[in-house]
């Protein structure tokens, strides 16, 4: 590619000949983004070098991005070794974090290192299921109930098509929802090590073309915001969607009075005044001080769907002074993770083993993509520990003022 080539393409799109977003059919995907570099910055001013150095190739990244102009950058740092006992995860791990957020890596990395002190985190997966929900539109609550009830006796003829679509997903189960003549159908996929979300839709569909032609119901759209993607929703609080994951620790006493500076008592109190009433109060869908921080770090570090980080965040955190320590857990009950798939973009970040390997030879299928998911949870444990000590110590401002400023 050279420069003339980009400003040539940028004319043309100047001139009304070319639209933006067609560039790369008329140049290789790495002039296309520099032409629309040179167009932005021309309209803006702005200077676009540095969105413009990007290491890897613009091709590869063809599944993952329209109308290109470059990568962005997030500083990315790492805290561990963590250690998990985990039903997918053994072993020390080291979670990358990418956050523009002073202090954050340094009180992870103390929950960690305490973590660590005490003699690891336990983490499992509790259920592991994507989830997509159409809605279809049905005469009346008399025909509701009749597409309801041929779905229950059906789940089988739904789930050959649906698999027929996938030499991976298998369909779980699927459960009808119905308001008025509206009727909700969520698709639950067991996606072995992929998040799941392109499977779980491609296979959902497949399913629906059968219920249009089984039954009176009329498809609307394939996702009915039952299931409930990207938004924070109750049924995934209560029901789980992609990995349902849990971690937890026993701290002796003395130990959180040495590494976080505060005592047992005090978190206790922290956590119970804040973390439940205050998010009870607040009407808040998770129990939690931040675990949407190192869910969205870890998320952006390890190329997973960043938007899905609004699951992360309904975590419930528990903490108990118990007698021969403090125990302390984080329940995550849907966290979208996967080892496999376009939509990871390994190239962005070198494809970081954590967890499990990367890629889908997880043995048993899923469990590299659970090992990912028992870390992050490990991860967010630690964090949780960290923020409720320097809230309880009075540590949250100065740490701020000293790291983030
Ligand atoms: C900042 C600290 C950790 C100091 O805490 P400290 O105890 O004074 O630190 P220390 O120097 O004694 O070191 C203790 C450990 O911290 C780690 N550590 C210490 N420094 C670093 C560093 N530079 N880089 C990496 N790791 C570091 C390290 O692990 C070290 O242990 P070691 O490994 O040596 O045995 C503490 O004051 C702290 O954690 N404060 C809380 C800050 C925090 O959690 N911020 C993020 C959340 S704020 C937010 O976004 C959410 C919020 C608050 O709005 C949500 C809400 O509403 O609640
Ligand atoms: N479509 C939508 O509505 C939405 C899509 N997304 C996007 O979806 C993407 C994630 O979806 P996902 O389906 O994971 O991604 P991909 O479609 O990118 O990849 C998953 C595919 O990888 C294949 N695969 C290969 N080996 C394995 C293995 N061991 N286990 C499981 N699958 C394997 C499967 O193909 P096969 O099925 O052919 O066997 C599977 O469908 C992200 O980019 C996300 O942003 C996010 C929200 C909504």
């Amino acid at each position: 590619m050279t420069d003339s080539d980009a400003t040539a393409l940028a004319e043309r799109v100047r001139d009304g000949e070319l639209r933006l977003y067609e560039l790369e059919d008329h140049a290789d995907p790495d002039t296309a983004a520099a032409a629309r570099r040179h167009l932005l910055a021309e309209e803006t001013g702005a200077d676009l070098s540095a969105v413009g150095d990007y290491t890897f190739d613009a091709a590869d990244a063809e599944s993952n991005i329209e109308n290109m102009v470059g990568a962005v950058q997030v500083p990315m740092g790492v805290v561990g070794p963590l250690p998990v006992d985990g039903g997918a995860a053994e072993g020390d791990h080291h979670l990358p974090l990418a956050t523009s957020e002073g202090a954050l890596l340094a009180s992870v990395n103390r929950g960690v290192s305490t973590i660590r002190n005490a003699g690891g985190a336990t983490a499992r997966v509790l259920k592991s299921g994507m989830t997509r929900a159409p809605v279809f539109r049905v005469e009346d609550v008399a025909k509701a109930g009749e597409v309801s009830a041929w779905v229950r006796e059906h789940v089988d003829v739904l789930a050959d098509a649906a698999e027929s679509t996938t030499s991976h997903g298998e369909l779980q189960d699927v459960t009808p929802y119905v308001v008025g003549d509206s009727v909700f159908l969520r698709f639950s996929y067991d996606t072995k090590d992929a998040m799941g979300m392109n499977m779980a839709t491609i296979a959902t569909e497949a399913a629906c073309d059968v219920v249009e032609s089984e039954t009176p119901a009329d498809l609307v759209a394939l996702s009915g915001n039952l299931c409930s993607d990207k938004k924070p929703a109750a049924i995934n609080a209560v029901e789980g969607r992609g990995r349902t994951v849990a971690a937890d620790v026993l701290i002796p006493h003395e130990q959180v009075e040495e590494r976080l500076d505060t005592t047992s008592d005090a978190i206790v109190e922290a956590n119970t005044r804040k973390n439940l009433v205050g998010s009870a109060k607040a009407g808040a869908l998770g129990f939690n001080a931040h675990t949407a921080n190192v869910v969205a770090a870890a998320f952006l570090a390890l190329g997973q769907d960043i938007a899905q980080v609004v699951e992360g965040n309904n975590a419930i955190t528990t903490v108990d002074a118990r007698e021969d320590g403090l125990y302390a857990s984080v329940t995550i009950p849907f966290l979208e993770v996967g080892n496999v798939g376009r939509g990871r973009f390994p190239e962005a970040f070198g494809g970081l083993e954590v967890g499990g390997d990367n890629g889908g030879g997880g043995d048993p299928a899923g469990s590299n993509a659970e090992a990912l998911g028992e870390v992050i949870a490990g991860g967010a444990l630690a964090g949780e520990l960290s923020l409720l000590a320097a809230l309880s110590s009075r540590h949250l401002s100065s740490a701020h003022a000293e790291l983030g400023r």
